[in-house]
């Protein structure tokens, strides 16, 4: 097959300037036969998982308050008519099903600024919200700034009426918010506005602690259980298969086809990311402040200034306070006369809050692949599912995770990740390191998966007790508890000579989990270990795999 390409000639300018006539008057390209090339091109194959990137938010400054006088002939003095700002936009995350990693996610997200207010009354614009998505299994990490709030429903009773013209921002509900608008704090106002009326006690008695940290670590955590919160206050399972189901379709996709060079420019980026990071912020990081475990929460991670004050509010609030000072029967008395007579009324704006994140994947499957590298872990990921990652046989072919979905005769199914090979000492940064072990935190189950044919014919590999040993340690340092769930093992390779005794041997030495013999290249073996895999997912087996009960010389 061939394609005609239009190829310009490079002296198509000079030639037009010496004939001093049009360009077209020359003929300045010529046409090309080429062949055409086979199966996907471009950048579609390139592409590679992100799962791990920083963010500066700014929500939308307020806008001005608007200064104005209403005269006509009858009233040569006038009347205050200006109307407040428009509130700021703010910055929302959003979780969709249609994104599998965080590669489209700008670095840098602003929200518009609010609109002036007019005269005649007219409040200004609300400014436009800047919303982002991410995917499923998303966990937001603090680095600076203020914490992330659930968004407000529409339907919700919690959330504050709309502002009348009448009405002063932040000054909605509650009179002594007046008193609030100049006086409290930002953060303090931040935590009143993004917590539900059940947490903004838990918030007022946080606050009167002289520990910043523990108040702001106990916030979080609520926002965290927030995040896991359904509306009628159920709370979602960790591991749904909603939510798993969601990635039915990802599985068709060739995940891996990322170069090495690709992957340390990748690593890079994150070593960058840290190098960049003062060893104080990164103490001062809260870890996973929320996170997104459904489609469709939203969270938002900068709010929007609220609008500056019209000259009509600020009258209406002086006449307020004097009142109320006189009758002497409402705590906004406690105002002092310095305050009253510094509160200047403020046209400005304020700002949106600003924040520094950090924006984690975390995937969601069922069950996560475990193994050395080129135990086999991405061939028998491609013999149970339709995913197709990139096999080799050189060591650490795998360079991402990978998810496929194992499907079932009655429509069950069940999600599978592959990770990278681990080696020992992974916990020290060999090999890729440890980082990808964080896509495996959630997964329910655990499939180790060995290479009996590791250590035969006096090849230097590691023969597999050995092998779940070392597993087990390096899950265990990347964090305790990790392999403490159920597991199974899948001895791959048995299509090699002399692996039936090293299998025998296996099984003496490791006696309280199954183990699944399989050949993944020639698929033997898969449907009895699709039956293991299910019966683990579903509950009705729970055998861990401890370190003690695998037996090493
Ligand atoms: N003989 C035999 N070779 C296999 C079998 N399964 C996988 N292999 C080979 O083992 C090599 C490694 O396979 P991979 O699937 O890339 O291994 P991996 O565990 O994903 O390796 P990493 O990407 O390094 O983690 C490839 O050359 C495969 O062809 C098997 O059942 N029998």
């Amino acid at each position: 097959m061939w394609a005609r390409l239009k190829v310009f000639r490079s002296d198509a300018l000079r030639y037009s300037n010496k004939s001093r006539g049009s360009a077209w008057n020359v003929a300045s390209f010529h046409y090309l036969d080429v062949p055409k090339k086979k199966g996907k091109v471009g950048p579609l194959q390139e592409r590679r998982m992100v799962d791990r990137s920083t963010l500066w938010v700014k929500g939308g400054e307020g806008g001005k308050g608007c200064w104005s006088y209403r005269r006509s002939r009858h009233d040569r003095r006038g009347k205050p008519d200006g109307g407040n700002g428009g509130r700021g936009g703010d910055v929302i995350l959003e979780c969709s099903p249609a994104i599998w990693d965080l590669s489209n996610l700008q670095h840098h997200l602003n929200a518009k600024r609010g609109g002036n207010g007019l005269s005649k009354n007219k409040v200004g614009s609300r400014g436009a919200d800047k919303v982002a998505q991410v995917p499923v299994g998303t966990v937001i990490h603090l680095v600076r700034g203020s914490l992330p709030s659930l968004e407000e429903s529409i339907q919700s009773p919690t959330r504050s009426p709309d502002l009348a013209p009448w009405e002063l921002p932040g000054a909605v509900g509650v009179e002594t918010d007046i008193h609030t608008h100049t006086v409290e704090s930002k953060k303090e106002k931040h935590y009143s506005k993004s917590l539900n009326v059940d947490q903004i006690s838990t918030a007022n008695e946080l606050e009167s602690k002289t520990d910043e940290e523990e108040c702001f670590s106990r916030i979080s955590k609520g926002l965290h259980e927030l995040s896991f919160k359904s509306d009628e206050g159920e709370d979602f399972p960790k591991i749904s298969k909603e939510i798993n189901g969601l990635d039915l379709k990802a599985d068709e996709e060739e995940y891996c086809s990322y170069s090495e060079e690709d992957v340390e420019n990748d690593d890079e980026e994150v070593q960058s990311d840290y190098m960049e990071m003062s060893s104080e912020e990164e103490e001062a990081i809260q870890y996973s402040v929320a996170e997104f475990t459904k489609p469709g929460q939203r969270i938002v991670v900068a709010q929007g200034g609220e609008g500056g004050w019209g000259n009509t509010s600020f009258v209406k609030v002086s006449k307020r306070t004097k009142t109320t000072r006189h009758e002497d029967v409402h705590p906004i008395n406690e105002i002092s006369d310095e305050e009253i007579s510094s509160s200047e009324p403020n046209c400005e704006g304020q700002p949106g809050s600003e924040a520094h994140l950090i924006l984690e994947l975390k995937s969601i499957a069922d069950v996560g692949l475990v193994g050395m590298p080129n135990a086999g872990k991405s061939t028998l990921l491609g013999a149970i599912s339709r995913a197709k990652p990139r096999v080799g046989h050189y060591a650490f072919t795998t360079l991402r995770p990978n998810i496929g979905n194992l499907h079932y005769e009655d429509y069950f199914s069940v999600s599978v990740a592959d990770i990278p090979g681990l080696i020992k000492g992974a916990h020290e940064n060999r090999g890729l390191g440890h980082a990808f072990l964080r896509h495996i935190e959630r997964t329910k189950v655990i499939a180790y998966v060995v290479d009996l044919s590791a250590a035969l014919d006096g090849r230097k590999g590691i023969p597999p007790w050995e092998q779940l040993r070392d597993l087990v340690m390096e899950l265990e340092s990347h964090q305790p508890g990790l392999s403490d769930r159920p597991s199974l093992i899948v001895a791959n390779k048995i299509d090699e000579d002399g692996t039936d005794c090293v299998l025998e041997e296996l099984k003496g030495r490791v006696k309280t989990v199954p183990i699944y013999p399989i050949c993944a290249v020639l698929q033997e073996g898969i449907t009895e270990l699709k039956t293991g895999l299910r019966k683990l997912v579903n509950g009705e087996e729970v055998q861990r795999l401890e370190l003690s009960a695998i037996m090493v010389d």
